[in-house]
């Protein structure tokens, strides 16, 4: 029998390089970022604050609207180069086939609409709805979220609606429109826990009831945890590692990886009196160090990470990447991840 021929991953981003004009220099903020993400999968872009997680994701979108932006790569999507779309062609693409939900929902929504009308727009233009049509889909939208009668919420205005609510009405506005794609940049982070793992839950049933992929960008290593199926953490615009989310979890390569998960509660078990925090912080963009970004952070720098960033990425395991020289070199990280951090919590 002939082997089946692996289906092409519904976006593929290679080499994606993004720099911001400031001060008369290009100051690169995202560097060379690739991955794929395949039918019905959860890919979590993780990584702390100001590691270039959404702007990643609103360059893929041509959301990204500043003065003398450059952005190279390539990011395929369904047969289209989405960098290379005229934006009339990308807008429309935006509307029917890839959406994004944020942190605040109050940016996605008009306040002076009710949350019905606004969700009914969507349908009645990208799907070319009638008015009734639209809104019985919407009630669907909203009751599928978990919005508990829906019809009363459809005639509340955004700012009536509590935060849980309101993110699960903006998730149903952007499903209005049967996306293959959605990128959910922190929908969960101003939510309370079991709010938060209530929309979690939603964004894992996504897959099934709308065979949706979902590009989640977090810095929680918790939610990667219980959401995603592939992890790419990314340091200063860099990836550091990438594979399954089991692989990183269990097998962390990359200090930065190591501390990130050194850094989640402990899900069993007595409850440390301080948690280990990583040491200093990312560093500015424009004065990212010449090697690795993370060097003058890391426990284990040594001599060969000055010059530049690793050369390649090494290969750890099938599908699990890792851009650190110490795992190439066989120095046994895992056992030594113990110490990596300094307890400031
Ligand atoms: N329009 C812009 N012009 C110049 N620099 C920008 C612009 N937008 C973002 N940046 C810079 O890009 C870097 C990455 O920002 P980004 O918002 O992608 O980080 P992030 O990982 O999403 O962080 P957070 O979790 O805080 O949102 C930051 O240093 C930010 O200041």
């Amino acid at each position: 029998m002939p082997a089946k021929t692996p289906s092409p991953p519904l976006l593929e981003v290679r080499n994606l390089c993004v720099s911001f004009a400031s001060r008369g220099q290009m100051i690169p903020i995202v560097e060379n970022v690739s991955f794929s993400i395949g039918g019905e999968e959860i890919l979590g872009l993780v990584g702390e604050s100001g590691s270039g997680k959404s702007v990643t994701a609103m360059a893929l979108m041509g959301l990204i609207d500043a003065p003398g932006v450059r952005i190279t790569g390539s990011a395929r999507f369904k047969g289209y180069d989405l960098l290379a779309m005229p934006p009339k062609q990308l807008r429309k693409l935006r509307g029917q086939e890839i959406a994004m939900i944020f942190q605040d929902p109050m940016t996605a929504f008009t306040p002076v609409y009710t949350i019905g009308w606004q969700i009914d727009e969507q349908l009645r233009v990208h799907q070319r709805l009638s008015r009734k049509q639209a809104r019985a889909r919407t009630m669907d939208l909203l009751g599928e979220m978990g919005v508990p009668d829906p019809a009363n919420t459809a005639n509340r205005y955004p700012h009536q609606l509590s935060g849980g609510l309101r993110q699960r009405a903006m998730i149903a506005m952007a499903l209005s429109c049967n996306p293959s794609l959605l990128i959910a940049d922190e929908p969960t982070t101003a939510l309370d826990v079991t709010v938060q793992a209530q929309i979690l839950d939603l964004m894992r049933n996504l897959r099934k009831t709308y065979g949706s992929s979902v590009l989640l960008i977090t810095h929680d290593m918790g939610v990667v945890a219980e959401t995603c199926d592939n992890t790419l953490v990314l340091y200063s615009g860099r990836v550091a590692e990438t594979g399954t989310t089991q692989a990183l979890f269990a097998h962390p390569q990359h200090p930065y990886t190591a501390a990130l998960l050194a850094s989640i509660p402990p899900m069993s078990g007595p409850r440390p009196d301080r948690l280990p925090a990583i040491p200093g912080g990312p560093p500015l963009p424009v004065e990212r160090p010449a090697g690795c970004a993370f060097a003058p952070r890391c426990v284990y720098t040594h001599a060969s990470c000055l010059p530049a960033p690793p050369p390649a990425f090494y290969t750890v395991a099938p599908h699990h990447e890792v851009a650190c020289v110490l795992p190439k070199e066989g120095t046994p990280l895992p056992a030594r991840f113990t110490t990596p951090t300094t307890p400031v919590l």
